[in-house]
């Protein structure tokens, strides 16, 4: 697995640096767009790692993956159909009459937030217990990140705002917005988040002990497989072929059922908001490894 985890990072070394780093967010602008770190953590608990594998990023919208495995039930809120236009798309919001499409629409991610507010009174902090505990990291708020966000997030205050007037938030849009906002600004590397998602990979069964159970986990992956890479999804899953989550601050977590997870970064992003190089690294470990859902 390690020279697998050397072969792949070496071929999309020319990638590494293309794209666009997620600028509307100005303190994630600020990160180096020549980063590249992949993990691999194994279902029987070996982690192997390459490149900038241990170092710390913004997880952004990685956050919607454990916020709806969290969240308890969401489906009379949010759907499960891959959205076509982009992941924090006004229009797509109200076409679906305020029903998110899917919960990793931000429109969505702040529907399954509000239901994990409402189920632990602190949504973010739920999250960071989830997470320190599955990747064994201490799962940290950037401050800087959160506080940039808040300040210049404006599309996702109207997002809030239009899910609620279709009545379907139970708490303050203002705190919902801050509690999405921080989970998404919690740091963590790809090998931490890689040790965080096994339970996706293992039928439900975390570090600590059933996260899910397992038929639960299938739908979460299969929600995955069509909606985790938003309007990028079909390619992806051409290229790829495995249930995935992406955030702009250009990580991506993958799933191989029973086998493995694998999470890799690097911040260039395309026009879907996912990260180049490591749409690239995914591809080329299917490619090598064979595996796939299919
Ligand atoms: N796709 C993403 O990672 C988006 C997350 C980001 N915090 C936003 O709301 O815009």
């Amino acid at each position: 697995m390690q020279s697998t985890l050397e072969e792949v990072a070496a071929r999309v070394r020319p990638l590494v640096g293309q794209g666009r780093v997620a600028s509307y967010i100005p303190a994630l602008g600020e990160v180096p767009v020549d980063r590249f770190g992949m993990a691999v953590a194994t279902v029987d608990g070996e982690v192997y790692g390459a490149g900038d594998s241990g170092r710390p990023f913004s997880v952004q919208s990685l956050s919607k993956v454990f916020t709806l495995a969290l969240a308890g039930d969401v489906w009379d809120r949010v759907g499960r159909e891959p959205s076509t236009l982009a992941f924090d798309s006004l229009a797509q919001l109200e076409q679906d009459r305020g029903m998110p499409r899917n919960p990793f629409l931000n429109a969505g991610a702040l529907v399954t937030t509000d239901r994990l507010l409402t189920r632990t009174g602190d949504a973010v902090g739920a999250l960071r217990r989830f997470l320190t505990e599955e990747s064994g990291a201490p799962a940290t708020v950037d401050g800087a990140v959160a506080a940039s966000e808040l300040a210049t997030g404006h599309r996702n205050a109207a997002l809030a705002h239009l899910v609620a007037g279709y009545g379907k938030l139970d708490n303050p849009v203002d705190d919902v917005l801050d509690h999405y906002v921080r989970g998404c600004a919690i740091a963590l590397s790809c090998a931490d988040l890689a040790r965080a998602a096994l339970f996706l990979a293992r039928g439900g069964e975390g570090r600590s002990g059933r996260v899910l159970p397992p038929a639960d986990v299938k739908r979460l992956n299969a929600t995955m497989l069509v909606c985790g890479m938003y309007d990028g999804v079909g390619e992806f899953a051409y290229r790829v072929g495995l249930p995935a989550k992406s955030g702009v601050g250009g990580g991506i977590l993958a799933v191989v059922p029973n086998r493995c997870v694998v999470c890799v970064w690097s911040p260039g992003l395309d026009a879907c908001g996912n990260s180049v190089a490591g749409v690239a690294a995914l591809e080329a470990f299917t490619v090598l490894t064979g595996w796939s859902v299919f």
